[in-house]
């Protein structure tokens, strides 16, 4: 159990939250201040307070206060519902009032905003309000008008790139969504290209950007961009690999968001480019969007001229960033305010009127509805198939009978494992290290590298009985046994697994890049990362950040793939444990995933979603106070 960290000074109600894991020491300390500044009095407006600063820690934008009391804490046992929590329309009147809400009569200092919608009240910290709405406003100027494009070109682009996979003589059969994409990301400014892996979202990234170049000739001014440095490269190499074929520029390169903004240093969320000095850029891709927080998109979506063309692309179903919002998923989910575009119905009339194929269904009348503000969702799984692809979409869907039967069927690329059924999981954990070390010790840096992405071990927590610390230390433990050589006490050793946790940028290595210590030729150890055709080799001692990784959070594994996931499951009462994180762990698999712990966990698991507050998906014009 972990113990709440207490607040000294917290008294009254913020003591009792804060010592019932509600609040945090940091939320309760936030609340205090705000009062001692704005001289707010009101019990009600302290608690609301410190529950939307909670919110944010939390990774939503505001509290909903309807739904306040529907907190988890850590500590399952916890009676929550039993504690003084005020009545919901008492914390609203007492918010109106306060000198702390913006639009209230009184006080200089009003660090918080009151919006109210058709599913109640909403409070934030303004700051997030703030940033809602300017992503809200920025996207709606952006469709108000229309890039003017060369009809003739693009259909006959779209007719050159878009080619039946069996039959490349023929067009591919409509539906094709990669198409309808292409279609938009060409004729609107912004456009949200959402996809589960696999789906095909970078062959369509690649395609988009030589349509856009025969549309505008070389001199368009293309910007990639993703949120980690281990994404960027990603996109990167998925974009070069194409650019013979397509005719796109040799040498494009991805970036950070960070670097593509101008990180300042000094300043978490300032950045060179802003609204007074926009982005060079012609177009923008963006890569990985879950992992886009609210501030950053903000911050993106300020900086990037009205003119220029924006392409948001990633799985809206992943887990998000760990910051405040779930920008993609809430743009996804958005009602559509834009309105039709007949250029776009003329362009692909076809795709969006076919009906359903045996590879690709029909769009339905909500997916065309949602191309008005240029969504379109990638639905047709092209890397793998069958039971892994069928198994993350019932996890997704909380289809959780589906699920069960999935896993029990005789499928060999899903399986379920009681949590002391571990012979497979040891097998495979002994035979990839065996594997990677043979290749290390032979100094074949390709199939070290390859031989690390045959198998991984994934946990929900850090720490505790089912946290990575713990995971690490049992497939040691499972290694040295069965060679022999116990791991523990080797400060660096071939086919050691590495995982880098700082971005180097001189390097070019990396937060969340993974490697494998080899042995060079003149016998020293290097550390090797895998990069497309020509992998880096350092000596270790140049990366500050560096850990060894036989075991690796669900979250650290985003935007990675591995033949073998083994998906470790904490207890059934853990929060951590969601749909967002079974389906994000599912989909790193490429061969088969074997999930080791109960039914009663998993079942929890699917049934459990992460909610984040937001009003981005809301309808707009609420009142405000
Ligand atoms: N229309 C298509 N015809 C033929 N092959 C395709 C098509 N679309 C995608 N592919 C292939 O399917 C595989 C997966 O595509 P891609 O990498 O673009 O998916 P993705 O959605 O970007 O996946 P991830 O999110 O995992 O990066 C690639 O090998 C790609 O070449």
């Amino acid at each position: 159990m972990t113990a709440v960290q207490l607040a000294h000074r917290a008294e009254g109600v913020l003591r009792t939250f804060n010592e019932a894991g509600v609040l945090a020491a940091a939320d309760v300390h936030v609340a205090l201040r705000l009062q001692r500044l704005g001289g707010e009095t009101s019990d009600s407006v302290l608690l609301a307070t410190a529950l939307a600063v909670r919110a944010v820690r939390m990774g939503s934008v505001c509290v909903e206060l309807q739904g306040m009391s529907e907190v988890t804490v850590e500590e399952p046992d916890r009676d929550i519902a039993a504690l003084p929590w005020p009545d919901v329309d008492d914390v609203v009147a007492a918010l109106q009032r306060s000198p702390l809400v913006i639009g209230s009569s009184t006080g200089p200092l009003r660090p918080l905003r009151l919006v109210e919608t058709d599913e109640g009240e909403l409070l934030y910290l303004d700051r997030y309000f703030r940033q809602e709405q300017t992503i809200r406003h920025v996207l709606d100027e952006r469709a108000r008008s229309r890039p003017k494009v060369d009809l003739a070109e693009l259909s006959g682009g779209l007719s050159a790139y878009f080619r039946d996979a069996d039959d490349p003589s023929q067009p591919s059969q409509a539906p094709d969504r990669q198409r309808i994409a292409a279609a938009l990301a060409t004729t609107q400014w912004t456009t949200i290209l959402a996809g589960g892996p696999g789906t095909g979202k970078t062959h369509a990234v690649a395609r988009i950007l030589a349509l856009l170049l025969r549309q505008h000739g070389p001199g368009l001014r293309i910007g990639l961009a993703a949120p980690t440095g281990k994404a960027a490269a990603q996109l990167q190499e998925a974009v070069s690999s194409q650019a013979d074929i397509l005719g796109l520029p040799s040498g494009l390169t991805a970036m950070t968001l960070h670097r593509l903004l101008g990180w300042k240093p000094g300043s978490a969320s300032r950045f060179r480019h802003n609204a007074a000095n926009r982005l060079p850029y012609d177009v923008v891709v963006v890569d990985e969007t879950s992992m886009v927080p609210l501030t950053m998109m903000c911050r993106l979506l300020e900086a990037i001229r009205p003119d220029a063309r924006l392409l948001l692309v990633g799985d809206p179903d992943q887990l998000a960033s760990v910051e405040a919002g779930a920008v993609l998923a809430d743009l996804v989910a958005r009602p559509a305010v834009g309105v039709e575009s007949a250029v776009l119905t003329s362009v692909v009339e076809a795709d969006l009127t076919a009906a359903d194929d045996p590879k690709e269904a029909a769009l339905s009348a909500a997916e065309r509805d949602r191309l008005r503000d240029g969504v379109i969702r990638l639905s047709r799984g092209r890397r793998f198939g069958g039971a892994i692809a069928d198994l993350a979409v019932a996890v997704r869907e909380a289809r959780t009978d589906e699920v069960m039967r999935l896993l029990a069927s005789s499928s060999s690329a899903v399986s379920l494992h009681p949590p002391d059924d571990l012979d497979a999981l040891r097998d495979d954990v002994v035979r990839s290290a065996a594997a990677v070390t043979a290749a290390a010790e032979a100094g074949d840096v390709a199939a070290a590298l390859d031989e690390m992405e045959r198998h991984r071990l994934l946990c929900a927590h850090r720490e505790g009985p089912y946290g990575v610390a713990h995971w690490a230390h049992q497939a040691t433990a499972w290694i040295g046994a069965a060679t022999g050589h116990p791991l523990e006490r080797m400060r660096w050793y071939p086919g050691q697994p590495l995982l880098v946790t700082v971005n180097d940028y001189e390097s070019k290595i990396f937060n969340g890049d993974t490697g494998v210590i080899v042995k060079g030729r003149d016998g020293s150890l290097l550390a090797a990362f895998p990069r497309a055709g020509n992998p880096v080799l350092l000596h270790p001692t140049r990366l500050s950040a560096l850990q060894t990784v036989y075991a690796m959070t669900i979250h650290r594994s985003q935007g990675s793939q591995y033949d073998t996931v083994s998906v470790l499951l904490p207890a059934q009462e853990s929060s951590l444990l969601t749909r967002e994180l079974l389906y994000t762990a599912i989909t790193r698999a490429r061969k088969h995933v074997r999930i080791i712990g109960t039914e009663e966990a998993l079942r929890a698991g699917v049934g459990r979603q992460v909610l984040r507050a937001s009003g981005l998906r809301r309808p707009v014009g609420n009142s405000v106070w």
